[in-house]
């Protein structure tokens, strides 16, 4: 049964409803269903194995649901049918995805890492021998700002610190102008100070963003400030604010009370 009806009127940009996932018998999805409001953050928490990678891989092409609907809406109000598309599309489509390991090329600048990334650019070449327009050096100045990275422009990536690394890795995400970020763990592996500053990054983001965040770390759950989804065995267990899931018996007995 889905949870969500079919004719939404609330504005969305990713909307998932019914969507199930099967792996040699065993359901990673089970009719998982959840819609993300446009320049909203929501962390999704759960146990190992309750379906949070394959949600994001449903989402963004990489694995094709059984069944269920996923639909993205961009910033001109254009509807996709996500399980219609491959990871490229989906990504040029207006979806980013960042892994926990960050891929920044480390023998080049920040600076050069940004520039590589912008939608519309001509690859690594390009970027390194012709001269940027002033749209496209405003638009890297607004990233490097946005990452608190602007001082650390020329600076070898290879040189800055894992939370930095992760922060340029954003930057370069952001330069595709995606609507939806999806960012897996972005807190592992960060200090205590890192992970407070991503937190404010994130709060930043999602002013001009939609973010779905998958997170293990309470304190930089808390620290997001956002709505919580608790996923288990496949499906959505229980929703709210993190104290409201917090308390809920069932989230206490399958996750939180481990
Ligand atoms: N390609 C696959 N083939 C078979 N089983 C899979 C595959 N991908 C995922 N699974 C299974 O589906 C379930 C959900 O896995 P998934 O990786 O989505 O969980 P998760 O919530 O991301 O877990 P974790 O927090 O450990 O990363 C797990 O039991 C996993 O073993």
């Amino acid at each position: 049964m889905s949870a969500i009806p079919k004719h939404i009127e609330n504005p969305y940009v990713l909307y998932m409803d019914g969507v199930s996932v099967s792996f040699d018998g065993f359901k990673a999805l089970n009719s998982l269903s959840l819609v993300i409001a446009p320049g909203e953050m929501r962390a999704i928490i759960g146990p190992n194995g309750a379906g949070k990678t394959t949600m994001m891989d449903v989402i963004t092409g990489k694995t094709k649901p059984d069944s269920g609907t996923i639909l993205f809406t961009d910033t001109h109000q254009q509807e996709y049918d996500l399980t219609r598309f491959d990871e490229a599309d989906v990504a040029n489509l207006g979806v980013g995805r960042k892994f926990q390991k960050p891929s920044v090329i480390e023998s080049l600048t920040v600076f050069e890492n940004l520039e590589m990334s912008l939608k519309g650019g001509r690859g690594l070449w390009a970027a390194l021998v012709h001269k940027l327009t002033p749209e496209r050096a405003a638009k890297l100045d607004e990233i490097l700002d946005m990452i608190d990275l602007s001082d650390k422009r020329d600076w070898m990536a290879g040189s800055l610190s894992h939370g930095q690394k992760q922060w340029l890795e954003i930057g370069m995400l952001l330069g595709q102008e995606p609507d939806l970020l999806l960012i897996d763990e972005p807190a592992a592996g960060m200090t205590d100070e890192e992970t407070m500053k991503t937190a404010e990054l994130f709060k930043r983001l999602a002013q001009k963003h939609s973010l779905v965040v998958v997170e293990h770390d309470m304190d930089f759950i808390e620290a997001l400030d956002c709505k919580v989804t608790v996923l288990h065995e496949g499906h959505v267990l229980a929703e709210g604010s993190l104290a409201t899931v917090k308390a809920n018996q069932q989230v206490i007995e399958v996750y939180l009370g481990r």
